[in-house]
């Protein structure tokens, strides 16, 4: 049996709407990723992708049920753990690059390997290499605001991946982009993810991108469902 990378059991996820009422996003949410597995997440608007990719990437914690990431229990580590097995074992992509305004692509690549410790020299081969990987190695230097939207989500891709985590989760990586920039700019992600034997989970609205995935889940009502 393929080894399981992410498994999501029993997640469950109430927010607090107004002075009294609630709303109940995930209801019990199941949801297993094999090593090198591809996923696509599929809903609606407000069906709670980003609810759900926040309690996979320990962003977030569920009222109840467990997050396992390369079979650990992360759901009761000291917050302390958490961040360090977030920076290790999980990338997330944003719809927005989020990258650091005053940083170049290449410190904006590094930086999080050297808050993980990675000697500086060792940071910026990875760095360079990452990113000549994804098209952007000639605008290493360049400020995220002189590069183009789909070169900046290149850089963010590549800050993803800098510390080698396990998992891979996005947030529609490529819904900030005009079609033709978003298609060429999800190739770049499947081809970089392939390359590397990731484990991704990635939502998305676009049904064409996501049937360029191994399988399609969807939410509903709370529930992982195939999509
Ligand atoms: N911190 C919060 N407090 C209260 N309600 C929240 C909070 N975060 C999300 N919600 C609500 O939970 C529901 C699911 O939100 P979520 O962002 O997970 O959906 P989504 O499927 O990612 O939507 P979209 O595709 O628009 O980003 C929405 O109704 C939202 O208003």
């Amino acid at each position: 049996m393929s080894e399981v990378m992410l498994r999501l059991s029993g997640l469950k996820k109430t927010y607090k709407k107004g002075q009294t009422g609630e709303v109940t996003v995930l209801d019990g949410a199941d949801l297993e990723l094999a090593r090198g597995e591809m996923v696509a997440l599929v809903a609606p608007s407000g069906a709670g992708k980003s609810t759900l990719l926040h309690i996979a990437g320990l962003l977030d914690t569920p009222d109840a049920g467990t997050v396992e990431i390369g079979g650990v229990d992360m759901t009761g580590l000291s917050d302390r753990r958490r961040t360090v097995a977030r920076r290790q074992d999980v990338g997330f992509i944003y719809q927005f690059h989020h990258l650091l305004p005053e940083f170049t692509a290449c410190e904006n690549v590094v930086l999080p390997q050297l808050a993980d410790g990675v000697p500086r020299g060792e940071a910026l081969t990875r760095a360079c290499d990452l990113l000549a990987r994804v098209g952007v190695g000639e605008r290493a230097d360049h400020r995220p605001s002189a590069m183009s939207g789909g070169e900046q989500q290149r850089v963010a891709f590549c800050r993803a991946l800098a510390n080698e985590p396990r998992l891979l989760l996005a947030d529609e990586p490529t819904g900030n982009l005009d079609p033709a920039t978003s298609d060429q700019v999800f190739d770049t992600l499947v081809e970089l993810v392939r390359g590397t034997g990731l484990s991704a989970l990635i939502a998305t609205h676009n049904l064409e991108l996501a049937a360029r995935m191994d399988r399609v889940v969807r939410l509903d009502q709370g529930r992982v469902v195939p999509g």
